[in-house]
């Protein structure tokens, strides 16, 4: 590590740790571990260690998660297209672990850019449930987005939002909450030059002041009996301990749980001990700190919103045995409030400004889709239809739910209508499976092909390569695998496969 500690920074680790702190200041001299996580939306653990080009070692709080050997590079391999595992510091793995999603909840990640634990969150769900993954700066939502994308996540939203907003929106709502904090991350100064240029003795107090704000927010937000975890990848105690402390004396409803782990976590500092910390001199990993915080099951703690189920916008299937509710826009948000009426969706399925969905615009499009889906898929998927523009989304919550927040996604981004048809989009087909298509071809990780077609090149591939299902014809959308894992689409006809990779998402 090139950049000099800040002197403040070494005195308050001293401090801190006493005798340990030689053997914390000789982590300096190493270089940081690296890792993956395997995306079980796409392949099983079991099936990727068979397939894995690289040597990988598991990390011992994150069953899906391995270390990788220095000097290896799983971001310029075609699985890493297809989406089969997310590069990930090793312990940015732990607090999802915490979380203890189940497929079929609500959750609900806060602080969510660039979307490495919305990720692992996904993968919990399986599809079940609702995943709904925010971030306050706008920039930092293109890349959440398009990891959404990438990892095949069918039922993720995306806002750009204050978590005050969102715990308007959705007051009692969240079965698990999980804030990554904004924080001065000291954990990161191994890895990250940048956070020890910007870290000033004033950091810590400064970010403590957001944490206690979006933990305030998170606690609005959150379902009687649900959890929230908190986590950062700082040492100072006050953005950790102190944080999460200060929230418990004005939250009486809340208890820290023993986030225990798998031995691999210390306890947390002074009154509370239930927290974990992972310190690089003890893990194979970074610096970071995480609670459990339990609510007790009350409805006091949501004030009059408490009986959050009467105020489901949700239309996924409820683990509590509910039939998916009627559309209604929660928590009397319809506002429009600081984003203006309506959500906005950006990037590629964006609408035009101001433009809303047509009634007869929108049910041609639906037909456009329908026809699509019983031309080249033999299915449709289910949820909420959300059009904006010529853009369909097919959302787990009704476009009501939504309004007057500014969302980026509003639901997993199938297509768009052209001249009354329907154009398929990336990510309808990064969550497919070949099964559920009528026409796939697999083209090999080993022999290039599967670079080429990452690279947009048009490829030439006789007709018996392709699968067809028995009661469609091979020329058409085909859905391309890598190995047999969907990373796009491409066009077939008389030989020829018309590359559909999108230009921003190419190998380069
Ligand atoms: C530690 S990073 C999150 C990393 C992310 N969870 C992941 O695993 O990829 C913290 C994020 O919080 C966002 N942020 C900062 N202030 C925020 C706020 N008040 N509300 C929501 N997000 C905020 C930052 O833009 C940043 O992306």
């Amino acid at each position: 590590m090139a950049a000099q500690l800040p002197s403040t920074f070494i005195e308050r680790m001293k401090e801190l740790l006493g005798t340990e702190y030689e053997q914390f200041a000789d982590t300096y001299k190493q270089t940081p571990y690296g890792g993956i996580r395997v995306n079980t939306l796409k392949i099983t653990v079991q099936e990727l260690l068979e397939r894995s080009p690289f040597e990988l070692q598991p990390i011992p709080w994150c069953p899906t998660g391995f270390y990788t050997e220095d000097g290896t590079r799983p971001g310029k391999h075609p699985y890493y297209h297809a989406g089969l595992y997310y590069i990930q510091e090793p312990s940015a793995m732990a607090p999802v672990e915490l979380l203890n999603v189940q497929p079929g909840d609500r959750v609900l990640d806060l602080c969510a850019a660039p979307g490495g634990k919305s990720t692992q969150i996904a993968a919990k769900l399986q599809g079940q449930g609702l995943l709904i993954s925010n971030d306050l700066h706008p920039e930092r939502t293109k890349a959440l987005a398009k990891n959404l994308e990438l990892y095949g996540v069918r039922n993720g939203i995306v806002l750009n939002e204050s978590p005050d907003r969102i715990a308007a929106a959705f007051p009692g709502f969240f079965d698990r909450i999980l804030i990554d904090a904004p924080c001065s991350g000291e954990g990161m100064f191994r890895k990250d030059e940048d956070m020890v240029k910007q870290w000033e003795p004033g950091t810590p107090r400064k970010y403590a002041d957001m944490q206690r704000d979006i933990l305030r927010s998170a606690a609005e937000a959150l379902t009687p009996g649900g959890t929230i975890v908190y986590s950062t990848c700082t040492f100072a105690p006050e953005e950790n301990e102190g944080s999460i402390l200060e929230f418990l004396a004005s939250h009486p409803q809340f208890t820290a749980v023993p986030a225990g782990g798998a031995g691999s976590f210390s306890p947390g500092l002074g009154e509370l001990p239930e927290a974990a910390r992972l310190w690089p001199h003890k893990v194979k990993g970074e610096g970071h700190f995480m609670a459990v915080l339990r609510h007790d099951g009350s409805s006091a703690a949501q004030g009059d919103t408490g009986n959050a189920d009467t105020a489901l916008p949700v239309s996924v299937h409820s683990k509590r045995g509910k039939a998916p509710m009627a559309a209604k826009a929660p928590g009397g948000r319809g506002d429009g409030g600081r984003g203006g009426k309506g959500g906005r969706a950006s990037g590629k399925g964006s609408a035009p400004k101001g433009r809303e969905p047509q009634g007869s615009g929108e049910e041609a499009a639906l037909a456009a889709f329908a026809e699509f889906c019983r031309e080249q898929l033999g299915w449709q998927p289910d949820g909420c239809p959300v059009m904006f523009g010529d853009h369909l989304y097919i959302s787990p919550l009704p476009k009501e739910a939504l309004d007057g927040l500014k969302t980026i996604r509003p639901g997993w981004y199938v297509g768009h209508v052209r001249s009354g048809r329907f154009i398929p989009g990336h990510p309808l087909a990064t969550a497919l499976k070949p099964s559920e298509c009528c026409r796939s071809l697999s083209l090999s990780s080993g022999n290039g092909e599967a670079v080429s077609y990452l690279k947009g090149e048009t490829l030439a591939i006789p007709e018996q390569r392709l699968s067809v299902k028995p009661e469609s014809t091979s020329k058409g959308y085909v859905l391309v695998c890598i190995d047999g894992f969907s990373a796009g689409w491409a066009k077939w006809q008389e030989g020829m496969l018309k590359n559909e990779y999108p230009a921003g998402w190419r190998w380069t």
